[in-house]
């Protein structure tokens, strides 16, 4: 992925859909002298390989696309594009010249990845083409499909993740790989065999606002394994959890896996970010280093014995790749890095580097040795090249395998330039590690390479001793400790600093006790199972203060959210004064004002349904058929009375009002591959499939090969249990407005808007 915008990041504002960026760009602009010199010196491809490298860089980006979401969905849905899409797509021509059709990533796992080079016209002119586009368009909105970067999908795939890791994405947002990690973490787990997986994903950016689209990329997969926080990597402090054989006594949490993909200067982008063809210099990557380095080395303090780190950048300078990676290496001996060459066969890379020159601005040279630049450059000069000796290689640069790094380059496989490094913890053993001291900044500020790391000039402008990096990593700081000793829960009231349950104007998360009214009544009004994990629901809300009103009650909220055990222990035994929480866990349940005199209730998320399903009583679960399902499909809120007659109908009329769930069995009509599960909202006489247009459209496309949903903006009314049986109304009884209790989630939607197709297409057990 890209760059810290706030180092720049994707110059402009660029157009949405801007994947042929030679409309905007001459080819003969893609040039700068500086990358040239800088590149060759550094001979990142072998001299023969030079042309074929620049005239890559210079070629438009395919379009690359991941088939998303559960296993078996995305199977299922990746046959459906291989079968019938693909095939559609075979020998057409436009304006005489051959369209070839989109293929598989050969490296990525079960196919699931695809990419294609068509322009943008033949995409909306050419038929085939244009049906094949607003598939991909249907299934990307809801979800199913998630357009990233080739290479960007690269990182998570070494991970490795497993259901029961504890893993930490440092840089998470915008989300892409977050994304694909969660998706890792919900693989079936094989310790509970249940929906929610018994590890965690600790998602951080620095950027807050970032951290909303983070957060809003990840509701595609809503987790209750989730945490998302806002700090800056490098000082993250070292949270705790109660230790498994003695909960009253606090440990510490160490990762099994994270993931830093830290900021960079981004020139692997180049090829859709064409502005880096003006503007690139050397100079931001020298000035990234330091914190990529810190950012690193805060990584290894925190990962577990036996663990794994992957380090990627989508920059081509060994300053931010073979120097951070070398650096962090020396400082930290109980690590290595890992041969990863079998790991995805089809995959071509290039080794690391083991000998590089780094450059200041003038580019009139580049220095060998530090010693050399030191002995060449004025003061300014030094201050200016923002160089320390952890931008050169180390003496012992060989020791370091730094040959098992992969420099993915453009040439090779038609993708973007790219770096990946995994590290592994070799040690058994590991010591408390407090965060570094916070800098006088704020979190979103991007990082400089801090004093106490910069040369230091005496009076005659001479450096008498320049602090190594790599020598003294920033873990060494002062102490900032940051877990609870004595964990309370967060407290009611608006939060003050140093009062727990979080700061930064965030609502605090209060969870219920498990025979709270809200609870109780969700277990009952749902047919949720003696398993369900009544204990991890929380609320967007300062829990009730008994001293100040002894009858208050947690009864009346609206959403209703979960978490697992492990997210619980983090929420609640940690301080977030200084990290700022934003997202734990996932909503599940949400309030639905009923028909006219009517009780509200609550019911699940569509979005949720997957994790719900688990816990619900099977026999609640009503069972359709294909004219169920055509009826649901094609009216907004149908009369009971318009379903055909038959078990549906007559259960239906039955059940209480409120909210039911209907399964369409596997192999229905030789359509459903999988089970289909659908949220329902019963209304006195009518019915509301709780999806939204969008995804009720995808759903048609994929069941009936056209989009059958009434194309009328049907807008809901109250009407009263008596209407006219028989006749379909326009709008029907239902009222799908659901109130919001403070939840402060990006994703938040009304009711009947919230469903997305990944979600509600659920794995048959
Ligand atoms: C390359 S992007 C990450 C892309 C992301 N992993 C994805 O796949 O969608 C780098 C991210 O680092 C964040 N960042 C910059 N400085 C940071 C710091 N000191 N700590 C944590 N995040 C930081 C930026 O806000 C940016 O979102």
């Amino acid at each position: 992925m890209g760059r810290n915008n706030k180092r720049g990041g994707r110059r402009g504002n660029k157009p949405k859909d801007d994947v042929y960026r030679t409309d905007l760009v001459e080819k003969s602009d893609m040039h700068n002298e500086r990358f040239t010199t800088y590149y060759q010196t550094q001979k990142i491809v072998p001299e023969d390989e030079w042309d074929a490298f620049m005239e890559s860089m210079r070629a438009p980006l395919p379009t690359t696309f991941r088939v998303a979401g559960s296993r078996q969905t995305a199977q299922s849905l990746n046959a459906t594009l291989r079968d019938k899409h693909v095939p559609a797509l075979n020998n057409v021509v436009f304006e005489d010249q051959s369209i070839p059709p989109p293929v598989q990533i050969p490296w990525y796992p079960d196919g699931l990845a695809w990419q294609f080079n068509v322009p943008k016209k033949v995409l909306r002119k050419q038929p085939e083409f244009k049906e094949f586009h607003s598939f991909l368009v249907f299934e990307t909105e809801v979800g199913n499909v998630s357009r990233q970067e080739a290479v960007s999908m690269l990182p998570p795939l070494f991970m490795d993740v497993e259901p029961h890791h504890k893993v930490m994405d440092m840089c998470a947002a915008p989300g892409s790989k977050t994304a694909q990690l969660l998706e890792a973490l919900h693989a079936q787990d094989t310790l509970t065999s249940t929906s929610i997986p018994s590890g965690v994903l600790l998602a951080n950016d620095s950027d807050h606002k970032r951290t909303h689209l983070l957060i809003h990329q990840s509701a595609r997969l809503p987790s209750p394994a989730l945490l998302v926080t806002n700090l800056d990597a490098s000082i993250y402090p070292q949270l705790k959890i109660p230790s498994p054989n003695n909960p009253a006594r606090m440990e510490p949490l160490f990762f099994d896996r994270i993931l830093c993909d830290v900021p960079c200067s981004g020139d692997g982008t180049l090829r859709k970010n064409l502005g880096i063809w003006k503007t690139w210099q050397p100079m931001e990557g020298n000035g990234l280093h330091g914190l990529q380095l810190r950012i690193l080395q805060r990584a290894m303090k925190m990962l577990a014995p036996q663990g794994r780190i992957v380090y990627s950048t989508c920059s081509l300078n060994p300053v931010e790749n073979e120097a951070v990676v070398a650096g962090a290496l020396r400082s930290n001996p109980d690590f290595r890095l890992v041969d990863v060459s079998a790991k995805l066969p089809a995959l071509r890379w290039r080794p690391g580097l083991t000998a590089w020159r780094p450059t200041d601005k003038s580019l009139c040279t580049t220095y060998d040795t530090y010693e050399t630049f030191m002995a060449t450059c004025t003061q300014g000069e030094m201050v200016k090249a923002k160089m320390t000796r952890g931008h050169w290689p180390p003496e012992d640069v060989e020791a370091l395998e730094l040959p098992r790094c992969l420099r993915i380059y453009p040439h090779l496989q038609d993708t973007g330039g790219f770096f990946v490094a995994v590290l592994e913890r070799t040690s058994t053993g590991t010591t408390e590690v407090e965060a570094p001291r916070e800098k006088k900044r704020g979190a979103d500020e991007p990082a400089e390479i801090p004093e106490s790391k910069k040369p230091r000039l005496d009076s005659e402008g001479v450096v008498p001793k320049v602090e190594d990096a790599a020598e003294t990593p920033a873990e060494t700081d002062a102490v900032a400790e940051v877990a609870t000793k004595n964990p309370a829960p967060p407290k009611a009231g608006k939060q003050k600093k140093g009062e727990g349950g979080g700061s930064f104007k965030e609502n605090p998360y209060t969870f219920l006790p498990p025979d709270d009214p809200s609870v109780v009544s969700c277990v009952s009004r749902l047919h949720l199972t003696p398993s369900f994990p009544s204990s991890n629901v929380l609320v967007r809300a300062p829990a009730p203060d008994p001293d100040a009103d002894p009858d208050a009650s947690t009864n009346g909220h609206r959403n209703l959210y979960i978490t697992n055990d492990l997210v619980k222990l983090l929420v609640t035994h940690n301080d977030y004064n200084r990290i700022r929480l934003t997202c734990a866990g996932t909503k599940v349940f949400t309030k639905q004002e009923a028909g006219r005199g009517g009780e509200a209730q609550f019911r699940v998320l569509g979005e949720a349904l997957p994790l719900v399903i688990p816990y619900t009583d099977p026999a609640t679960i009503v069972e359709g058929d294909m004219g169920v399902l055509t009826v649901l499909v094609e009216k907004a809120y149908p009369l009971i009375s318009a379903f055909p007659e038959g078990p549906f109908r007559t259960a239906l009329m039955e059940r209480e009002t409120g909210s039911h769930i209907v399964r369409f069995p596997c192999g229905l009509d030789g359509v459903l591959s999988h089970d289909l599960l659908l949220p329902l909202w019963k209304s006195p006489s009518s019915l509301t499939l709780m999806i939204d247009k969008k995804a009720k459209s995808a759903l048609s496309m994929r069941v009936f090969g056209k989009d059958i949903t009434s194309p009328v903006k049907e807008k809901p009314v109250v009407v009263s249990a008596d209407a006219v049986e028989g006749d379909d109304l326009d709008a029907g009884d239902a009222v799908v407005k659901a109130d919001e209790d403070g939840g402060n989630d990006a994703v938040d939607m009304d009711a009947g808007e919230a469903v997305k197709t990944d979600a509600v297409m659920v794995d048959a057990e």
